[in-house]
């Protein structure tokens, strides 16, 4: 939560949120909210994101210190808990959210953030919302905002949950799904990967409204963790053997020695050991030919292309779209790795790999703690498109690698269709069958009963990666 206790721009005893008339001078509005206000407006008009509008955003305009704090907190937390938010608008108002005008809705998450989530006084969480509003829609709007504000302002969150969700033991999703801001149909989802609707779902859903630490990977071979994280004056992280997690508030990450150097690179330990498990499954018989089937932006093929070079082998990585294939390159510089740009399931690459690795595109639910606007932008219908492409692109990776072979495959989610579905539609297709992943992952605690392996932000501090291993017979 917010400290920010700073005091309005406007003098204490001014009360222009009351005013029923237009502006008699022009509203001001804050460099802080104002960045947060135009984040939130890009993410609605032009489906952009959050984490990469805003700290553009921040840099262009020289919005530092406390005020980039701020703009980041309620930027952020604005666009995690929208759904949420309008909830409580929209018993605060005779119109639904659906028929406001966008500037007036955006103003108006941002002001019943301020009032439910951080500690700054409601005079200037309304006044500077009402500013808001004033400028980006006009002075008509800002009696209309002002009156909404103070209706959100007569509770505080718990009693808003209280009052609108459904109760939990008649409709635990529901309940959870507000209480947690996330849509129904992924609190389902976690649910349903858990096997559970009570205490642990809840801790499920609270780890993706908390930001995540900052892991980097030691490239292996170059580096060791241990090396870096006394470099970089962090930890070593606890389960990957490349990663060490660095220091909340320790400054851009990008610009520490080691990442400028190709010597590390920032990535999730949930993905440093998936990487890792496809590279080390044992195999008999050769080991010398590598694929990545889905490598844009490189983040995997990175640790691949290095645990290729240490065990003599070569990898060869395959991605669609020029742009992200032009990553791939520049995060395998001098590594024994050839970039194709190529869709996976026509790659025309001579088969017989002896290992692949299918990273596949999926709905991301897994990391919906870095994508602040993703839970709401995201739609039930998106999961039976991207299953079609998981399947055929496994069912590619299958036919790709050699038998006695392994199929390393991997998605960003726990969304039982993503991941065991997935896994199951095609082993009823494919001469293959599935092997324990568990060992893979050695000292990972709450792994359950495998043979797949499924991580969680809220028991291994990764993002939810789903791994499962698959041999060719
Ligand atoms: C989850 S990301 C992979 C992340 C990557 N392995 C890493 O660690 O950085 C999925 C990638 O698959 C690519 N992709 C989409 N359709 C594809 C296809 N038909 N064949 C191969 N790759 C595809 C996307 O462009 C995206 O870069």
């Amino acid at each position: 939560m917010s400290t920010d206790k700073r005091k309005s721009p406007r003098p204490a005893n001014s009360r222009p949120a009351q005013r029923k008339q237009g502006p008699r001078r022009p509203p001001e509005v804050d460099a802080a909210r104002q960045a947060a206000f135009d984040t939130l407006r890009a993410v609605r008009s032009k489906d952009a994101y959050a984490n990469l509008v805003l700290p553009e955003m921040l840099r262009e305009r020289r919005v530092t210190g406390r005020d980039a704090a701020l703009a980041t907190e309620l930027a952020y937390g604005t666009a995690r808990l929208s759904g949420m938010l309008d909830e409580i608008v929209a018993a605060c108002s005779d119109r639904p959210p659906s028929a406001m005008d966008g500037d007036v809705l955006d103003a108006l998450r941002i002001g019943t953030y301020q009032l439910l989530r951080t500690r700054i006084p409601p005079h200037a969480a309304v006044t500077s919302t009402v500013d808001l509003a004033r400028l980006a829609a006009g002075s008509h709007v800002a009696g209309f905002v002002n009156a909404v504000l103070r209706r959100v302002s007569a509770a505080g969150e718990p009693e808003w949950v209280e009052q609108l969700a459904p109760a939990r033991d008649t409709d635990p999703i529901g309940h959870l799904g507000m209480r947690t801001a996330h849509p129904g149909w992924i609190v389902r989802a976690f649910a349903e990967a858990l096997g559970d609707t009570g205490t642990e779902l809840e801790a499920a859903l609270e780890a993706n409204n908390v930001r995540p630490d900052v892991h980097l990977a030691a490239r292996p071979g170059a580096i060791s963790a241990e090396e870096l994280a006394a470099i970089t004056g962090s930890e070593v992280a606890p389960y990957s053997p490349y990663g060490v997690r660095l220091e909340p508030g320790g400054g851009d990450p990008a610009e520490s020695g080691p990442i400028s150097e190709g010597l590390a690179a920032v990535q999730d330990e949930g993905s440093q050991l998936c990487a890792r498990a496809a590279a080390e499954y044992p195999l008999d018989g050769t080991d010398a030919r590598w694929l990545d089937l889905c490598a844009g932006p490189g983040g995997k093929a990175r640790v691949l292309g290095a645990l290729a070079a240490l065990s003599g082998a070569e990898l060869d990585a395959v991605e669609p779209a020029e742009h992200r294939a032009r990553m791939v390159r520049d995060a395998v510089l001098d590594l024994p790795v050839t970039v194709h740009v190529t869709d996976g399931r026509e790659s025309g690459l001579r088969p017989g790999y002896d290992r692949v690795l299918v990273d596949a595109p999926c709905t991301g639910l897994g990391a919906l703690r870095r994508r602040p606007e993703a839970r709401w932008r995201r739609v039930p219908g998106d999961v039976a498109g991207l299953t079609r492409l998981q399947t055929e692109l496994l069912s590619s990776a299958i036919d790709l690698v050699r038998p006695g072979g392994v199929v390393c495959y991997v998605v960003c989610s726990p969304h039982l269709a993503e991941t065991e579905g997935v896994v199951a539609d095609l082993l009823r297709k494919a001469d293959a069958h599935r092997v324990d992943a568990r060992p893979l992952f050695e000292g990972v605690p709450g792994l359950g009963d495998g043979p797949d392996v499924q991580l969680w932000p809220h028991r291994h501090g990764t993002d939810a990666m789903y791994c499962a291993l698959l041999q060719k017979s």
